[in-house]
């Protein structure tokens, strides 16, 4: 198998820099130099996506095409699968390359398509090619299936990757959709609304997690050949390290992977399971995969160190190599699988350890994986496209694409999503019918179903009279939970809407409404044939969010509170606001305010965290303020989370039972918040939930003592050597020494066997020389079988033989003698006599001869069969 270097692709995003603002990012021929305040690192690499000229204008997603995805069909067309990992910082294009837009389809709607139909590709006539399609996505470690059709709330088993010496990795419990060429839009679109909807909170950032979307292929060729091959694109979370938000945990693991690949470290199955991210990736990292890297730069200094860093990852990356080779087809791999099986199962019979039962599971989850692919191609889609138009249907979204639906639709009025992630901004398309009321809530009867931090079964309805009046109401419980515009329903009562208001719903989702007959003459066109990404972008700033803190002229209690009035945690510093604001200046009010309402708002929404994940621990956060108040507004907020016994829903101001359990500083508390951000999604999704309470280092309510951390960490590494240890055992069988053991194995075992069986053989020997002695010694006179047969078996080698016949003269060499001396004891007459084996004549005897003791009073004859040498005897007795 030849080896092959990681190949490297950089996509320069279009430098489009303000004047004022330098670009880091340089390239000659094919090196790439990022400037940054580390210095100038140069990179050699594989292709440089960006158009050689003094602009330095972006390629085309076309270009993209061209140069990565062309060699990428061919490969797969000839049974090699390929890995295209796409690694950059947040905005720098990773998910535009990958997906591009409707106008500008990206790369993997290209593949799909130039798999589907490869014409353009002369050397390459495939008679027939099949595709599936299968997408899922990795958030803190758990494997979600963005293709899966059943309802978001109905909890189910996640997909799992399993890892084959031979096969590589495979997914198992994932969706995969057979495609024809106008499918993949449709899928794609589907999978990007599945995200939309699996985020549970508003402010978590969504590019925390990574998603891989995979082409499996199947082709004939003109003289029957046939072949198999999977590309897989996997765009990556963003590697951000800003104040309060650390990496994703699995990208770390991955980074840490590749650095000890690349070091050359090769306790491979303990290394790989290190995340869900670095086993999905295993093939392209180590395996019989073909890669590409496809590292996405933003060229303005301001990004240098992200990009710096894009590329040090890039480098490491090209250091390793893979192996490729072309797949086996899908009916050598379930055979292969199931010879592995039956082999299995015979290993078993000698015992079913942990391990090997493990194995065993896991060759028998990949048949049925397999397996379930046999159905028909066409019958199979339809099937799966009928649930997904279900499963839309069922949460308020009509099926198929929503684009041409857009356009044919023009008046109707609708809520589009808005997100922090371009590609998730507006593809939640709500159609809010004429004539109709239309409900929302978390409850399944609900017209429109979401899910997620602060949503309740009804949360408000929304009523569109003619297609130009549309009114909401909410119940009053729902008070703080459904936001017009920033700020809350005062009433019950129906409150008008208008074109572009906002609808905050709970902490999980912020609508945008669109009234197109209310858009001035012409807009309607323009806004629905507009790329909606810009309208729909979530606010980056949380003041965005809140009501507007108007505290020009005098500044009254009055005033400052109205700003506060959707928050939960203003009745805990309502003290604090009353003593503070005589002594504050008021160009430091302002400041301050808002600092305390954004805090204010965070806090709520991380009580609301805390209550739905750990109710039964009573915990609340409370917001306190140091008497130091001409600092920076955010260093004197202190943030306590209380335990405030049982029973309660919250604690009453100053409750003697109110326990502290930590104070943060407020840049402290946003860490945590963000921490429980994630915890709050992994409770929500998948079987498992949230694991990780009581651990240190996964707990976001807890604050560890440096002395609980080291105890932890030090269990964790020893823990950690012994699954090193247990790893290097278990890679030891895939080697040629395992055959070597297992040979030897089978032939100790076959030892054994012919041991026992000539055990048996002399057992029964034993027993006939006992039947013997019985018979001789009434003619010796009296001597008990059992002594009899004890005298046999201790008998010592013999000496000098002494037959009668030969007591005069030394056996030769080749003469093997057995005597056996039978003597009469003075008290029972017994005697001893000797049976001599002479090997020459092959005939033994009983001969008859005096002792010093007594007279023997007989002899007899014994047979050749009836006898058998003494080395036997010696055995025996062993
Ligand atoms: N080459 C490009 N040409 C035009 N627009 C681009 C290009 N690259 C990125 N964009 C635009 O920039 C925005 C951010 O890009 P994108 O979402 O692809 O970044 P990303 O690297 O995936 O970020 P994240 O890690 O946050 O998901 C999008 O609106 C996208 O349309």
């Amino acid at each position: 198998m030849d080896e092959e270097s990681i190949q490297i692709a950089v996509r320069i995003r279009p430098v489009n820099l303000p004047s004022q603002q330098a670009t880091a990012v340089s390239f000659v021929g094919s090196t790439v130099a990022v400037t940054s305040d580390l210095g100038t690192e140069q990179t050699d690499v594989d292709c440089i996506l960006v158009e050689a000229s003094d602009k330095a204008e972006e390629a085309s997603q076309e270009r993209v095409f061209q140069a990565l995805g062309k060699p990428i069909v061919q490969g797969a067309l000839q049974g090699i699968s390929q890995g295209v990992v796409f690694y950059g910082a947040a905005g720098s294009g990773k998910t535009f390359t990958l997906l591009g837009t409707r106008e500008e389809p990206g790369l993997l709607v290209r593949l799909g398509q130039a798999l589907l139909q490869p014409d353009g590709l002369p050397d390459l006539q495939p008679v027939e090619t099949r595709v599936w399609f299968s997408s899922l996505e990795i958030f803190s470690d758990q494997v979600q299936d963005l293709l899966a059709s059943q309802s978001l709330s109905e909890r189910r088993d996640a997909p799992a990757f399993i890892h084959h010496p031979i096969l590589g990795t495979q997914v198992v419990g994932a969706t995969e959709v057979p495609v024809e060429s106008s499918d993949l839009e449709e899928l794609i679109e589907f999978a990007l609304k599945r995200r939309a909807l699996g985020g549970t909170c508003l402010h978590a950032s969504s590019n925390r997690s990574s998603q891989a979307y995979c082409l499996r292929v199947e082709t004939r060729g003109a003289s029957g050949q046939e072949s198999t091959a999977k590309v897989c694109l996997f765009d990556l979370a963003a590697p951000t390290l800003t104040s309060h938000r650390e990496s994703c945990p699995s990208l770390a693991a991955l980074k840490t992977t590749v650095q000890e690949l690349q070091q050359g470290i090769r306790h491979r199955h303990f290394l790989f399971d290190a995340s869900q991210l670095t086993l999905a990736l295993r093939d392209s990292l180590d395996g019989r995969w073909r890669t590409t890297l496809v590292a996405t730069l933003l060229a303005g200094s301001k990004h240098a160190l992200e990009s710096t860093g894009t590329m040090q990852f890039a480098r490491m990356m090209q250091q390793l190599r893979t192996r490729p080779v072309a797949s086996k087809m899908l009916s050598d791999q379930v055979q292969l699988l199931k010879d592995e099986v039956m082999e299995l199962r015979k290993e078993a019979e000698f015992g079913l350890g942990a391990q090997l039962k493990a194995v065993l599971d896991d060759r028998t989850s990949l048949i049925a994986e397999l397996m379930k692919h046999s159905a028909s191609q066409s019958e199979e889609r339809r099937k799966l496209a009928r649930q997904r138009a279900k499963a839309l249907e069922w949460c308020g979204l009509l099926p198929g694409s929503s684009e041409p639906l857009r356009r044919k639709d023009k008046t109707t009025p609708h809520l589009l999503n808005m997100s922090d992630d371009p590609s998730l901004a507006g593809c939640l398309l709500y159609f809010l019918p004429r004539g109709e009321r239309t409900s929302v809530g978390s409850d399944l009867d609900s017209t429109i179903v979401f899910d997620g931090l602060g949503i309740l079964p009804n949360l408000c309805s929304i009523t569109n009279k003619d297609d130009m009046h549309v009114s909401m109401t909410r119940p009053d419980f729902a008070r703080r939970h459904v936001l017009h515009n920033c700020k809350m329903l005062n009433t019950s009562e129906s409150t008008m809407l208008s074109h572009n208001d906002t609808i905050c719903l709970g902490r999980a989702q912020l609508l945008l409404l669109k009234i197109p007959l209310q858009s001035r003459e012409g807009e309607e066109d323009q806004s629905i044939l507009r790329p909606l990404q810009e309208e729909c972008k979530l606010p980056e700033e949380l003041s965005q969010f809140l009501p507007t803190l108007q505290l020009q002229g005098d500044i009254t209690f009055d005033k400052v509170l109205s700003a506060f009035e959707h928050s939960d945690s203003l009745k805990y510093v309502q003290c604090y606001v009353k003593d503070l604001l005589p002594k504050l200046a008021p160009s430091n009010a302002l400041a301050c305010f808002t600092t305390l309402r954004e805090a204010c708002y965070l806090l709520d929404e991380a009580n609301l965290i805390t209550r739905e994940v750990r109710p039964q621990d009573h915990m609340h956060f409370q917001v306190e303020l140091i008497w130091d108040i001409e600092r920076h507004p955010e260093e004197v907020l202190l943030i306590g989370l209380l335990n405030y016994g049982n029973g309660t829903d919250a604690p009453a101001k100053g409750a003697a039972d109110c326990q502290v359990l930590h104070y943060w500083s407020y840049g402290r508390f946003l860490e945590k918040l963000d921490h429980m951000r994630d915890v709050h999604r992994m409770h929500c999704q998948g079987l498992q939930g949230w694991t990780g309470r009581g651990d240190p280092l996964q707990d976001p309510w807890l604050e560890p003592s440096t002395a609980v951390l080291r105890q932890h960490l030090l269990t964790k590494s020893w823990s950690c050597k012994q699954e090193q240890r247990h790893e290097v055992r278990k890679a030891v069988p895939e080697t040629e020494e395992l055959k070597v053991l297992k040979s030897r194995i089978a032939e100790l075992v076959q030892e054994v066997e012919d041991k026992n069986a000539e055990l048996e053989e002399k057992t029964q020997i034993v027993g006939q020389l006992k039947e013997q002695m019985a018979q001789i010694i009434p003619l010796v006179g009296g001597f008990a079988p059992e002594a009899a047969e004890r005298l046999i078996l201790e008998q010592p080698e013999p000496e000098a033989p002494c037959s009668k016949e030969k007591h005069d003269s030394q056996p030769s060499d080749t003469e093997h003698s057995c005597t056996m001396t039978v003597s009469a004891s003075s008290e029972g007459g017994a005697g001893l006599g000797d049976v001599r084996d002479s090997e020459r004549s092959r005939g033994f005897r009983v001969d008859n001869f005096g002792t010093s003791k007594g007279t023997t009073s007989g002899a007899a004859m014994l047979s050749q069969s009836s006898l058998t040498p003494p080395h036997y005897y010696r055995d025996l007795r062993r």
